[in-house]
């Protein structure tokens, strides 16, 4: 019987709390005085105030068991993009997202806050100044995306203020700072191969690239706002850090901080793409044989080369939400946090 009303609001379970974001997410909480469970397919560290729980969000017993006397959930559990596998994306954000509702229902918990994507919008053509009422892709990019659509769809569909329990989705967008997996070490080892010589386009084009602190306290100011008078029940929110910058521009600041050169000579986008198209296709064909893996996906061509940014209106409007670090400082202490990857070490 699920016991909503006398649990304590400061008891919160952080489904994908070993990864990126989820890690970052886990500090913060504990900082504001939060109890937390981290619910994840591996433990990738201890913490004082935080107990783990290892599974997989698939299986419902496992997280019933982390969401025992919990009132707030934050799922942003997902298999990496570059996977490509559309089996795995198609059962942990689809059915498993399913078995998270599920789960949340069955333990009382009242508020679930999801991490969707601002990509669930991009088409992999230009959008400025996106807002949250931008129909979703009818061609998402890539597998990841077309499951992040129904994984959001499934959640804010569930919000229901009549049985107390209140969902809300934060889109951010190209999430970046310590300990990312993801586009600094993509980024330097294209680099350290010789390939980020070219530029894609004109090099004019903008994009959102969002601290993963700002992302943080756009989750918790959520989290906090997230009740059954607010307008934020069962709405998508784009948490970014309201300075779009050239794509170009950024890629070039993280090169030079790590002692890379900045890519300098230009290439025109329809010919990269074309170009991208042909290896992913001769990738797909190849499979059974070889597996080729292009560093220069379609999907990687398409956000490098066309402006993708974001209104966060709405999350200052409804949350009060201002990003926490400018991007001129975050991106100084992204470079600083990777002296593994600094050129010659
Ligand atoms: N990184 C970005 O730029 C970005 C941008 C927008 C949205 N997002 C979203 O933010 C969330 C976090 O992304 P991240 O960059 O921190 O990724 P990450 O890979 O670092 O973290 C994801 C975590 O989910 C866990 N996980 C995966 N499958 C699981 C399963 N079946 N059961 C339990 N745990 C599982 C992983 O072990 C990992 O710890 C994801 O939902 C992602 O879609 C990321
Ligand atoms: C090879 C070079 C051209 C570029 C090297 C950097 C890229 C690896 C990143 C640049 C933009 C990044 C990005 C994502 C992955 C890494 C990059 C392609 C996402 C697709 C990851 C998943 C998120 O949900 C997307 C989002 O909406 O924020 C990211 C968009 C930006």
């Amino acid at each position: 019987i699920p016991k909503r009303g006398i649990k304590s609001s400061k008891r919160c379970a952080v489904i994908g709390g070993s990864g990126f974001l989820g890690r970052h997410l886990v500090e913060r909480l504990v900082d504001r005085g939060y109890t937390v469970n981290v619910f994840d397919i591996r433990q990738a560290y201890e913490l004082p105030g935080v107990t783990f729980h290892q599974g997989d969000l698939c299986d419902r017993q496992a997280l019933l068991l982390a969401l025992k006397e919990v009132s707030v959930v934050f799922h942003c559990a997902s298999p990496a993009p570059a996977s490509d596998d559309r089996a795995l994306f198609q059962r942990v954000n689809i059915d498993g997202t399913r078995t998270v509702i599920q789960a949340c229902h069955e333990a009382g918990v009242q508020k679930l806050i999801l991490t969707s994507s601002a990509s669930v919008v991009f088409e992999g053509t230009d959008i400025k100044n996106g807002r949250e009422d931008l129909p979703y892709a009818k061609k998402p990019i890539d597998y990841y995306t077309e499951t992040k659509i129904v994984q959001e769809k499934l959640v804010l569909e569930a919000c229901s203020k009549e049985k107390g329990f209140l969902t809300v989705a934060i889109r951010p967008h190209g999430i970046f700072g310590p300990r990312d997996p993801q586009l600094v070490p993509i980024l330097i080892d294209t680099a350290r191969r010789g390939k980020m010589k070219f530029i894609i386009g004109d090099g004019s084009n903008l994009v959102d690239f969002t601290y993963v602190e700002n992302v943080v306290h756009g989750h918790i100011l959520a989290a906090e706002h997230l009740k059954a008078d607010s307008p934020l029940c069962g709405q998508a929110y784009h948490i970014t850090n309201d300075e779009p910058v050239r794509f170009w521009d950024f890629m070039s600041q993280i090169l030079e901080g790590l002692g890379y050169s900045a890519p300098r000579y230009h290439l025109p986008y329809t010919l990269v793409y074309g170009i991208a198209l042909l290896l992913w296709l001769m990738a797909l064909v190849l499979r059974p044989l070889i597996r080729i893996k292009p560093t220069f996906t379609p999907m990687r061509v398409a956000l490098a080369g066309t402006h993708h940014y974001y209104s966060c209106a709405r999350a200052k409007k409804d949350m009060g939400y201002q990003p926490l670090v400018p991007l001129r400082e975050a991106i100084v202490r992204t470079v600083e946090s990777y002296p593994h990857l600094r050129k010659g070490a």
